[in-house]
């Protein structure tokens, strides 16, 4: 894989993971095991954006939840900031957590619908910072709030008073409050149409680069990770089949996976440099 200078924050080497097999009838005993990853290696550095594509049930999803260790690897290793987290149990992982962060493809069903935003943001930023008052948590939402251009009123409502695009830059938000060095996005534009997707992918680009992100970028569409990304890596059934920079990877993809992949890609996609045109997200309230 080409490898880009710097420290990785996030590195795993020959990753495995097995899983409770949920499609699995279980009358008696233990439920069987399904495998979902055979072992997988990767590294993301800070301030760089690692795409992770692939089919529908390839695994994407399955080595991001690993990646932040909601899953607990069968084999292998990962290392976050240096430090082997393989296994380490939820206790020892949890002074971690402000600094691994996600934002998922719905944020309605990830925001809690009985909480105010306000509330939601709240929870997180106590992961960061505890002991604030009142009136510095508020100064916090606010600074938060406008750096991913959502109007500060809309820190009172409820997600489902929220647009899509609205209740995406609440799940940036709430990524970005901890001031994480890593954060894994699955999918976050999959459900928005297409000027918000362009809006949504320029306000996490510009904020991964100021805040020097290392981000891992699932997505299923090959025309945002070639966009959006500096390096990609392909999957398919639980292993990276093919990686490298997304220069090399579109100009001369090396598997006929990713050429079928490239092939899928529906006309007229678009085309390199489409993101450099959204407007300013500041501007965009939608
Ligand atoms: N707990 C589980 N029990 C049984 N099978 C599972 C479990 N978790 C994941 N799988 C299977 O593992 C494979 C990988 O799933 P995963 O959700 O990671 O893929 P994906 O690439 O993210 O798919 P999609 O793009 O559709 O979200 C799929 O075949 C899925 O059905």
């Amino acid at each position: 894989m080409a490898e880009a200078p710097g420290e990785a924050i996030v590195e795993a080497k020959d990753l495995e993971l097995e899983l409770p097999d949920m499609n699995a009838r279980v009358l008696f005993g233990r439920r069987p095991r399904v495998r979902v990853l055979h072992p997988v290696s990767l590294s993301v550095r800070r301030g760089e954006i690692l795409g992770i594509v692939g089919e529908s049930g390839s695994g994407k999803t399955s080595l991001g939840r690993a990646l932040l260790r909601l899953h607990e690897p069968t084999g292998g290793k990962l290392t976050f900031e240096g430090r082997d987290i393989t296994h380490l149990d939820e206790a020892r992982l949890r002074p971690l957590r402000a600094r691994m962060q996600f934002i998922f493809q719905d944020p309605q069903s990830s925001l809690n619908p009985r909480r105010r935003v306000a509330a939601s943001l709240e929870a997180a930023l106590a992961l960061r910072a505890g002991r604030l008052d009142r009136k510095e948590r508020r100064r916090e939402l606010e600074v938060v709030a406008e750096q991913v251009g959502l109007p500060t009123p809309l820190l009172d409502r409820y997600p489902h008073e929220l647009s899509g695009g609205q209740r995406q830059r609440v799940g940036i938000a709430r990524a970005v409050i901890t001031r994480p060095h890593f954060v894994l996005a699955d999918e976050i534009v999959s459900g928005l149409d297409v000027s918000t997707q362009a809006q949504v992918l320029v306000l996490l680009k510009r904020l991964a680069g100021e805040l020097g992100l290392a981000l891992v970028f699932i997505s299923h569409d090959l025309s945002v990770i070639r966009n959006f990304c500096d390096r990609v890596c392909v999957m398919r059934a639980g292993r990276i089949v093919e990686s490298g920079t997304c220069g090399a990877l579109f100009e001369a993809p090396r598997t006929d996976y990713t050429r079928t992949l490239l092939d899928a890609i529906p006309l007229p996609s678009p085309q390199p440099g489409w993101l450099d045109g959204a407007p300013d997200t500041a501007a965009c309230r939608s």
